[in-house]
């Protein structure tokens, strides 16, 4: 096996399983672990707090060099601060998720954190064994040259069933309700990034039937083979 730091793409729709596959595959090979929705929710988080305007993509996006976004890339224990505060928790809430959209599809706001992005997947290859990077746009814009490209899919009630479960009986209506907002979300990033469509090169992974552990199994596969 090639002894070369690697970066991993995981990609695909809200809900799919993009973060707990990629920590699992990154504990799995020895890999860093970067997690790009976060940083688009502490943005958000700082632009909500900071009574920014999201409806005025003028305002967002002279606002949006003022935040420091530290995203820590242990895989046991990812973090993440805004100006020193951690944010893990207050980035979760369902007003950072209803307006996360409207902030990402602003380009200053991408065009910064694309820029901090590769900064962390430069610092992971030239200090450990690589990383893998979840999010939208990893394989087609972030980082092209990735060594592996996973499209992380799964069918929209099987997403919903899932997140349902995580958030128990928060969500209004249920698993009905989560499935609603799943293609919300889903609907406004489409028109920023391409969350149901694959990128060249990328192979799709449908865990639809697929247990945590059998998803992670197959992305380890994969990338094992496009190593060598
Ligand atoms: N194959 C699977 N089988 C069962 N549950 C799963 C599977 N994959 C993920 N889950 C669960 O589904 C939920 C959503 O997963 P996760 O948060 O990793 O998705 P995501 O794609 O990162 O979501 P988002 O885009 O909203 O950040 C979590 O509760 C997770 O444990
Ligand atoms: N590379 C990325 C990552 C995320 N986003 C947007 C799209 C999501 O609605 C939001 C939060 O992501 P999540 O935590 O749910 O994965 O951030 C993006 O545009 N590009």
């Amino acid at each position: 096996m090639s002894d070369k730091a690697i970066v991993v793409a995981v990609d695909g729709p809200s809900g799919s399983g993009k973060s707990s596959v990629s920590k699992g595959v990154a504990r799995r090979l020895g890999l860093r672990y970067l997690d790009t929705g976060a940083q688009y929710r502490a943005m958000t988080w700082w632009m909500l707090r900071n009574g920014v305007d999201l409806a005025d993509r003028e305002a967002v996006a002279a606002a949006c060099p003022k935040p420091v976004i530290v995203s820590g890339t242990d895989p046991d224990e990812p973090s993440i601060t805004v100006d020193g505060t951690d944010v893990a928790a207050g980035i979760r809430t369902a007003e950072v998720t209803g307006a996360v959209s409207a902030v990402a599809g602003v380009q200053a706001v991408r065009d910064r954190l694309i820029e901090l992005q590769r900064q962390i997947i430069a610092a992971a290859l030239a200090q450990s064994a690589g990383v893998v990077a979840e999010g939208r746009d990893i394989a087609d814009v972030v980082c092209p040259q990735a060594d592996s490209k996973i499209f992380l899919t799964a069918s929209p009630t099987a997403r919903a069933a899932r997140r349902s479960a995580e958030l128990g009986a928060v969500v209004a209506g249920g698993s009905a309700g989560t499935l609603a907002d799943l293609a919300r979300r889903d609907a406004e990033d489409a028109k920023t990034t391409r969350p149901h469509e694959a990128a060249p090169g990328a192979i799709v992974v449908d865990a639809t039937h697929l247990t945590l552990d059998q998803v992670i199994e197959r992305v380890v596969e994969l990338v094992e083979t496009a190593r060598g």
